[in-house]
């Protein structure tokens, strides 16, 4: 088995703490890779005016993740899916050698309930949650933690998690990285301008591409 750890976001743009937390989870759960899905819509940010197009964050996450063995990809957008539980279990049924776990912030713990089929989620694969600055109480004390309490894994079993059942969830504590896609939208409102040229375009989306096996 592959174990391959999936990190899905907007990356509106893409920022080092993606980049950090990565080679953190790809450290604390011994990945074999670990893939990046750029969300071509976050279902609960739909409409937000600031999203800027899917080729520049895209383009944002390959800068990111250059010179690692993150892997950026648009599957969703080759998968036809919005929703992260039907990409999931599209990608559990297309890669069967791969064993996967979901990897998500704190914050993303804390809205988790109010996901398309979240319980499901836990059924299908592991999930590890990575500490983020101002959200740890939020996601201990979240909706969706009345049900996955009792599925909680102590990180110190963290090596161990190929062989969980599930639903499995873990903590894993990181130092606190304070950055965040929001402050620097804040900062550079236009970053994705620099990936307006046609050519970085086509060349980002001539490559929509997931990893194949
Ligand atoms: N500083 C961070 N610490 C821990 N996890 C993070 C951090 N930044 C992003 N993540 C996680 O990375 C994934 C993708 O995050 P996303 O693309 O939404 O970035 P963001 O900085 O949270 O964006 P925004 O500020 O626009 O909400 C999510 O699971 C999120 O929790
Ligand atoms: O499936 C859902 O209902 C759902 C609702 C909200 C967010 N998500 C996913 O959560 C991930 C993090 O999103 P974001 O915008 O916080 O970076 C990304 O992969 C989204 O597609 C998924």
């Amino acid at each position: 088995m592959i174990t391959t750890g999936l990190l899905g976001g907007s990356f509106n743009p893409a920022h080092g703490a993606h980049r950090s937390v990565s080679l953190f989870a790809i450290d604390a759960l011994a990945l074999d890779e670990f893939w990046w899905l750029v969300s071509p819509g976050n279902p609960l940010k739909a409409g937000a005016k600031d999203m800027a197009p899917l080729h520049a964050r895209l383009a944002s996450a390959r800068k990111m993740a250059r010179r690692s063995t993150i892997r950026p990809t648009a599957i969703e957008r080759q998968l036809g899916t919005r929703y992260t539980y039907d990409t999931l279990l599209k990608l559990v049924r297309r890669y069967p050698k791969r064993q996967f776990v979901w990897i998500m912030g704190a914050d993303n713990l804390a809205q988790f309930h109010r996901w398309k089929d979240w319980r499901k989620i836990a059924r299908l694969l592991p999930i590890a949650v990575i500490s983020r600055p101002g959200y740890d109480d939020d996601a201990f004390a979240a909706p969706a933690m009345a049900w996955l309490r009792r599925f909680v894994h102590p990180a110190s079993q963290r090596g161990n998690w190929t062989n969980w059942s599930t639903p499995a969830l873990t903590f894993l504590r990181y130092r606190p990285d304070p950055r965040s896609a929001t402050a620097i939208r804040m900062a550079r409102p236009h970053w994705h301008q620099q990936y307006d040229d046609r050519r970085v375009r086509d060349a980002v989306t001539h490559r929509l591409i997931g990893p194949e096996d």
